[in-house]
C-alpha cells in the first residue's frame, strides 16, 4: 500500500508506503516505511513483490506443514453475551477442540459494538484476527457462534484459513467416536444435513471446508459430489435409519414388557453418566475424560437385595447450544429416554459451569418432552470437594445451596460406597410400601 502526500505550502509530494510482512520482530504483522519525497523515490516493484511473496509463502507452508499432524486452531467469539458467559462457553470450546485433538493456539472473544453479520464482528477485527492467525501458524479458525453458509463464504474470502464452527467440531467429534452402526449413520446424516445448504458456494471453498478437522466421515470423494448425490445419500441413510430404528422399537418393547423398571441416566457430557452405569452394574462401559466419550445407548440390569431389579441405561450427554442437525440425528437413540420410569440427572457438581450445565439439561429435557417425568438430581464427583470448604468456603456454600435447591444426592461414581443412599432413594422410589424405614 503506499499513500501520497501533497503538502500545500511547499508543494512537495511525498510518498509513504506499507506492506503486510509474515512477522516481524516488533511483533508486527506489517511494516511501515518513512515518508520519502516522490522525485527521489526508487523501488523494484517485481523484486520487492516477489521477495514479499516467497517469505509469505514459507510462512503460510510452515502453517501447513502442521496441518499434516495436528492442526492449530484460534478459537473466535463474536458475541453480545456477558463477558462471563461468553468466557465459559469458549472454555468448553476449547474441551471440545481439545478432544477432537486440536490445539488451541489462541482464543480470542469479540464483542462488537455493531454486529456485522457478514463476519459477526467488524471487518476490521476480522482482519486482525486472520493476521494473527497467520503469525502463530494456526491452520484452522473455529467459531464459538453457528456460522451461517453465507459467512463461511465472506470469511473464506478473507483467509486461506479453514473456517469452521462449533456445531461443526462437535459433528467432527461425533464422527470420530461413533462406534455402533446407528451412531455411524446418525452421524453422517448429520453432517450431511449440515454441509447441504453450504454446499452453495465455490468448489474451492468446499473443499477448504471439508478437509480434516470439520471433514471426518462421509470422506473426500462422496463430498465433492453434487447436492443431488448428497440429497440422494441423505434420503438412503434415512430410510436405514428407520430400519435400524424398528430394531430398536423391538427391543425397546421387549424390555417394557419385561415390566422391570427403567431408569435412564441423563446428563451433561462428562458428568459421569458411564462411571456411574458401571459401578451400579459392575459393567464396562467405556469412560474418559473428554466430551462425548459416549454415543450409543448402553443397557444393563440393576440388581437390588430382595430379587428387585431394575434397568439402567447410559446415553449420549447433553451440551450447550447443541446443534437441531445433530438434536435430530440423535432424537431416536434419545427416544429411549421416553420409556424410563425415572431420569437420574447426573450433574457434575465440581466443575465451574455447574449451574450453567443443570440450566442447559433441563432445557433439553424440556424440548424433548421429558419434562414431566420423575426425575432424580444427582451431585457426582463429591470427592473432588474435599478441601473445599476450607479453600473456598464461597463456592462450598453455593454447591450446598444449589443441592438443596435441587434435592439432590450427593454421590462419587467412582466410589461404589458411596452410592448407597442412591440405591436407596431408587427403591423407595420403585417400592415405597417395602422399604424398611430403619
Ligand atoms: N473424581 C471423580 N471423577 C469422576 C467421577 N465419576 C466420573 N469421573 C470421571 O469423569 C470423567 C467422565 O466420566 P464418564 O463416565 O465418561 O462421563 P459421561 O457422563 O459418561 O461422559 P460422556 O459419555 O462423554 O457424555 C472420567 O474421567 C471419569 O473417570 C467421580 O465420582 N469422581
Ligand atoms: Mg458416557
Amino acid at each position: 500500500m503506499a499513500i501520497l502526500q501533497l503538502h500545500a505550502d511547499d508543494r512537495l509530494l511525498a510518498i509513504q508506503t506499507a506492506a503486510l510482512t509474515p512477522s516481524d520482530v516488533s511483533g508486527h504483522p506489517y511494516r511501515v516505511e518513512a515518508a520519502e519525497p516522490f522525485a527521489t523515490f526508487r523501488m523494484d516493484f517485481a523484486a520487492f513483490i516477489s521477495t514479499l511473496e516467497r517469505s509469505l509463502e514459507s510462512s503460510l507452508s510452515a502453517a501447513r506443514e502442521v496441518a499434516a499432524g495436528e492442526e492449530r486452531a484460534i478459537l473466535v467469539s463474536a458475541t453480545r453475551q456477558e463477558r462471563e458467559e461468553a468466557e465459559d462457553s469458549l472454555d468448553e470450546l476449547k474441551e471440545l477442540a481439545r478432544t477432537a485433538g486440536v490445539a488451541v493456539l489462541d482464543a480470542i472473544i469479540q464483542r462488537p459494538r455493531e454486529f456485522n453479520p457478514r463476519y459477526l464482528m467488524g471487518e476490521g477485527k476480522m482482519r486482525e484476527v486472520v493476521i494473527r492467525a497467520l503469525q502463530l501458524g494456526a491452520t484452522l479458525l473455529i467459531f464459538d457462534q453457528e456460522l451461517t453458509p453465507a459467512q463461511v463464504r465472506s470469511i473464506s474470502e478473507l483467509t486461506e484459513l479453514k473456517v469452521i464452527d462449533r456445531s461443526q467440531l462437535i459433528l467432527d467429534i461425533f464422527a470420530r467416536r461413533a462406534k455402533s452402526l446407528d451412531g455411524k449413520v446418525q452421524v453422517e446424516l448429520a453432517q450431511l444435513k449440515y454441509l447441504l445448504p453450504r454446499l452453495t458456494g465455490r468448489g474451492v471453498q468446499m473443499s477448504r471446508l471439508m478437509g480434516g478437522i470439520g471433514g471426518r466421515g462421509p470422506g473426500e470423494t462422496k463430498l465433492e459430489t453434487d447436492r443431488r448425490r448428497i440429497r440422494d445419500r441423505i434420503a438412503k441413510l434415512e430410510r436405514e435409519l428407520e430400519e435400524l430404528s424398528r430394531g430398536r422399537q423391538q427391543r425397546r418393547q421387549k424390555r417394557v414388557r419385561a415390566g422391570l423398571p427403567i431408569v435412564s441416566i441423563v446428563g451433561y457430557t462428562n458428568a459421569g453418566k458411564s462411571t456411574l452405569l458401571n459401578a451400579l452394574t459392575r459393567s464396562e462401559v467405556f469412560t474418559e475424560n473428554l466430551l462425548f466419550a459416549t454415543l450409543d445407548t448402553s443397557t444393563r440390569r440393576l440388581r437390588f437385595p430382595r430379587e428387585r431389579e431394575v434397568i439402567v441405561t447410559d446415553t449420549v450427554g447433553f451440551i450447550r447450544s447443541l446443534p437441531a442437525s445433530l438434536m435430530g440425528a440423535f432424537k431416536s437413540t434419545l427416544e429411549e429416554l421416553q420409556d424410563a420410569d425415572l431420569l437420574l440427572h447426573l450433574v457434575d457438581c465440581a466443575t465451574p459451569r455447574v449451574e450453567e450445565q443443570i440450566r442447559q439439561v433441563e432445557t433439553i429435557l424440556d424440548e424433548l418432552e421429558l419434562g414431566d417425568k420423575p426425575r432424580l438430581v444427582v451431585f457426582n464427583k463429591a470427592d473432588l470437594l474435599t478441601g473445599l470448604k476450607q479453600r473456598n468456603p464461597l463456592i462450598f456454600m453455593k454447591i450446598r445451596q444449589l443441592s438443596r435447591q435441587y434435592g439432590a444426592i450427593m454421590i462419587s461414581a467412582a466410589d461404589p460406597a458411596s452410592l448407597e443412599p442412591l440405591l436407596l432413594e431408587m427403591e423407595r422410589r420403585f417400592w415405597p410400601a417395602r422399604v424398611d424405614p430403619s
